[in-house]
């Protein structure tokens, strides 16, 4: 670890046996970095490594194995973050089905320790499903989202986990005494789980909509929070009062494992309602929201990937959209096949991307 911080956000990157790559390494423009090339040539490739990096897995097929380059036993990455007012040394290596993750030199066992370095977003088609899956998706979002700004938030949620684990285990064993021993301590991890939701939820949706209104001026955009129990009830009641049912069942059916957010237009649901490019515009909106949220309340750079931005979206959004990347404090990673698509207004570097080889050009 050293302490010329610089900028923030990945100010190196190195890769081998990814993809379709050749083993490479890039050091990464601060705000704006735009990857261009043919179909095929590596490009979605590059932000898949980026993810790796960050989060240990791949953002596309969540089958990791499938990121080592063909014919190769594993893949490697690994980058100079700076974080924190510090540079951090982290490095990602996946093969033989293990994922081995170092920081600063030692064995990182738990993937928030290293996440925590880089707050990642992905805008890419498979984003849509914050809009179109069920509700895990949308609390993936929540979790991640609030644990960049709140640190004790993972904590609680692995206790209100436990807590819950537990529950279920005694629920299916019929044991009504030992149910009801953890629900005090589900209680407390649960309103403090939902408190920090609410308050993160309640800065960004708000922002996301007024930004997604310039961009749909004639829809009529809202939203709802459900916290995964009966709004104006006391959770412990709730599950005193459900205990017999539980058992049957033998699982949980109320608290914040069953959350979830909808944004809502038109009166509907934005997905029966909006066009796949409104959609994505709606998805950018809120992610955009997030890393404003992420770049005011922390220290880190967050880093936002995105995959072919020009695709579904006309000149107008795509200015926009390219601009307020730039704006964003994020540091930005994008794709196209032609790069004359991206009316970039600032300062960013560019790179060519052929045949799974990246160089670097000036635009
Ligand atoms: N594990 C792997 N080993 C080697 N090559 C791979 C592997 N996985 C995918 N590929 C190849 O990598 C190429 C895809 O690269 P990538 O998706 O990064 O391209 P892209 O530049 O984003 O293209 P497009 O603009 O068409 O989306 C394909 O030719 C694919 O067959």
């Amino acid at each position: 670890m050293d302490t010329s911080a610089g900028a923030g956000g990945l100010i190196h990157f190195r890769w081998q046996s990814v993809r379709h790559l050749e083993a490479g390494s890039i050091d990464p423009h601060h705000q704006l970095n735009v990857f261009q090339g043919a179909n095929a040539a590596g490009k979605t490739s590059l932000l898949e490594a980026v993810h790796f990096l960050a989060r240990s897995r791949s953002f596309i097929t969540h089958r990791t194995a499938r990121l080592i380059r063909s014919g190769e036993s594993e893949a490697l990455v690994s980058g100079r973050i700076s974080a924190h007012g510090s540079v951090h040394r982290l490095g990602v290596q996946h093969g033989q089905g293990e994922t081995r993750v170092r920081l600063d030199g030692r064995d990182v066992t738990v993937l928030s320790e290293s996440a925590w370095l880089l707050p990642l977003q992905v805008l890419n088609t498979e984003a849509q499903r914050l809009l179109t899956d069920g509700p895990a998706v949308r609390r993936g979002f929540l979790n991640w989202g609030v644990f960049h700004v709140e640190p004790l938030y993972r904590d609680e949620w692995r206790r209100y986990q436990r807590a819950l684990r537990q529950r279920n285990a005694a629920l299916r064993s019929g044991d009504h005494r030992l149910a009801s021993a953890w629900e005090p301590d589900m209680v407390e991890a649960a309103e403090s789980v939902d408190a920090r939701r609410r308050r993160f939820l309640d800065a960004v949706i708000p922002a996301a909509l007024s930004v997604a209104h310039e961009w749909l001026p004639d829809v009529t955009l809202d939203w709802r929070y459900r916290s995964g129990w009966r709004a104006g009830e006391a959770l412990g009641t709730i599950l005193a009062d459900a205990r017999g049912q539980e058992i049957t069942q033998g699982f949980s059916l109320h608290g914040p494992h069953r959350a979830d957010f909808r944004v809502i237009t038109n009166g509907v649901e934005a997905t029966t309602f909006l066009s796949r490019g409104q959609q994505k515009l709606l998805v950018a909106a809120i992610k955009l929201a997030l890393i404003g949220y992420w770049s005011a309340a922390s220290t880190q750079r967050p880093v936002m990937l995105v995959d072919d931005l020009p695709a579904e979206l006309d000149r107008g959004h795509r200015a926009d959209l390219v601009h307020r990347l730039e704006a964003s404090g994020a540091q930005v990673f994008l794709t196209a096949i032609e790069g004359d698509l991206l009316p970039v207004a600032g300062d960013a570097r560019w790179f060519h991307v052929e045949h799974g080889g990246i160089s670097t050009t000036d635009g």
